[in-house]
């Protein structure tokens, strides 16, 4: 009879566990994805929200990094380690209680080994904590070179620059591997340490306990079982290492992951938003200093007027300050000191919404996102009927390109044969700035990759675009700044003359030279 009970409980225990290891793997599963679709989804709103400051500094490849081998180091953990460290806690607690329950004299000598056991753990824990940390940076630098140079590509085939670029991956790859091999022999001299551990235990137990057997003061069978124990006691430590070792790992990815989502935006939307529901377009720089660090001024003291529908062409030296005044009329960036107003309320009191529908800038990458022609087009007013959009396109002569497209409109514009050259691309985003109808339009250096022919169709398009409107064109080429009402010439983030083109030209300044030098250079 009591030889059934205890089948009776062992296959009730058996039966019992699978059902509750069943149980748990699902809920740890459900628990693990919950976590890393919460993660990924803030890493991605998080970073998308800061300002451009972030990313002009933090590269994407080290972006990249964050949302891809940091994430997955986290899951790792999640996924295996965390029920090694509740089985072999538990496992080594009861154990220990049995031990003493059945020989205290044994489960003392398991309790003092427990001090070398415990600088064995800490020894390996800050160990492995360095080489992780270490493993996370390099980890993101092979990655940052990978994309920086799928994404330089062109230039890299441009100037055969793949021998440096593989010695360069080559070497940070090497890298990568050595601080792998550190944590794996760290591991190696860890386990073989924790076992001489146990075996000094066991060897103890024996010892003290063998005596006592002899001495008749303790029974064969309760040596055995006291052996039994402490073997049994070592045997999760194991498991509860390679915890400690997916622990390390995960926290110095999650200090890089966190290090991105303490991040605060440095252009903040405004708490007490004014509603600018339709602006006029009058744009003001009041007293304005900006620098993008604190010991290099780009923009000193700058004050500017633009009228409500004016056209102002931008010219000046590379690095005058063009392109810092264009963000700070996008908010891109916050002024140092003083202000930039539209229609008299300072951006930085703008609501997002009110600002982004006002203001617009057309870059010269002309970026398309995957998707058809008119998914890009409509990228300005997300609402627009297909109507609008063909309307779009056509105010600014891009419908002709468009329709000879294999589908039109409906071309992908990342498959083959949907491909546009540089020129249409930026047709797209001038039907797209259209639709958009901003207020205040900004052109950051839209036709300086164009050809005489593509230029010409763009002059025409530029006028259309920037009827009605305030606008601001940064433009290396001179027949851009005919269409302007007004140019200002910038010199070291100061106006150094502001005129009406022909007035300008008559002159005898900066613009007046430049100009004449762009003359000769077309005879
Ligand atoms: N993100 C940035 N971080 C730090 N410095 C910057 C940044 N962007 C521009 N600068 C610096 O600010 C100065 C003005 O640059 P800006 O791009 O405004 O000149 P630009 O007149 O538009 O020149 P270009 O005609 O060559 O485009 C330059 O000296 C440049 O080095």
């Amino acid at each position: 009879m009591p030889t059934i009970l205890v089948v009776a409980i062992y296959l009730t225990a058996g039966i019992g566990g699978a059902v509750l290891i069943g149980w748990y793997v699902v809920v740890a599963a459900r628990l693990t994805q919950a976590v890393m679709l919460d993660l990924r989804k803030r890493i991605f709103l998080h970073t998308q929200r800061l300002s451009l400051e972030f990313h002009e500094s933090y590269t994407s490849g080290r972006i990249i990094s964050r949302q891809t081998s940091d994430l997955d180091t986290i899951r790792e953990l999640l996924d295996g380690g965390l029920n090694e460290l509740v089985s072999g806690v538990l496992y080594g607690v009861f154990t220990l209680v049995a031990l003493f329950l059945i020989d205290w004299q044994s489960g003392l000598i398991l309790a003092v080994m427990g001090l070398p056991l415990f600088l064995l753990m800490r020894w390996f824990y800050g160990r492995s904590q360095v080489i992780y940390r270490e493993s996370r940076v390099i980890s993101a630098q092979v990655i940052v070179k990978f994309v920086e140079t799928m994404t330089g590509i062109r230039a890299v085939k441009a100037f055969r620059k793949e021998p440096r670029n593989d010695d360069e991956f080559g070497e940070l790859a090497g890298q990568y591997r050595d601080v792998n091999m550190r944590s794996i022999r760290l591991f190696g001299t860890f386990e073989p340490a924790l076992m001489a551990v146990a075996s000094v235990s066991v060897a103890l137990v024996l010892l003290w306990g063998g005596g006592r057997v002899i001495g008749g003061a303790l029974e064969i069978g309760v040596l055995a079982a006291a052996v039994l124990y402490v073997r049994n006691f070592f045997a999760p430590l194991q498991e509860v290492a390679f915890f400690l070792n997916s622990y390390q790992s995960a926290t110095a990815a999650l200090e890089k992951v966190s290090g991105v989502l303490e991040e605060e935006p440095t252009v903040p939307d405004p708490t007490d938003p004014v509603d600018l529901w339709t602006a006029k377009g009058h744009v003001r720089f009041d007293e304005v200093t900006f620098g993008y660090s604190d010991d290099r001024v780009i923009l000193p003291h700058f004050s500017l007027d633009i009228p409500a529908g004016q056209t102002i062409a931008l010219v000046g030296t590379t690095g005058a300050g063009k392109s810092t005044l264009a963000k700070l009329v996008s908010r891109f960036y916050d002024p140092t000191r003083g202000s930039v107003t539209l229609d008299d309320v300072d951006l930085r009191r703008l609501h997002p919404k009110d600002l982004r529908r006002a203001i617009v800038m057309v870059t010269q990458e002309a970026y398309l996102f995957s998707g058809t022609v008119a998914d890009n087009i409509a990228l300005g007013k997300p609402d627009a009927t297909m109507d609008e959009i063909r309307a779009a396109a056509r105010a600014v002569g891009a419908d002709g390109f468009i329709e000879k497209l294999p589908d039109g409109y409906d071309t992908d514009v990342n498959k083959r044969g949907g491909r546009v050259s540089a020129g249409q691309r930026q047709l797209i985003s001038f039907a797209r700035a259209f639709l958009a109808d901003p207020a205040v339009l900004i052109l950051d250096e839209a036709t300086a990759s164009l050809d005489i022919p593509s230029e010409r169709l763009i002059q025409d398009a530029l006028q259309t675009l920037l009827a009605d409107r305030t606008a601001i064109i940064i433009a290396h080429r001179l027949s851009t700044v005919a269409i302007a009402d007004r140019v200002l010439v910038m010199e070291h983030g100061r106006i150094i003359e502001d005129d009406t083109p022909a007035a300008l030209i008559a002159g005898t300044g900066t613009f007046a030279q430049l100009h004449a030098s762009w003359r000769e250079s077309l005879v």
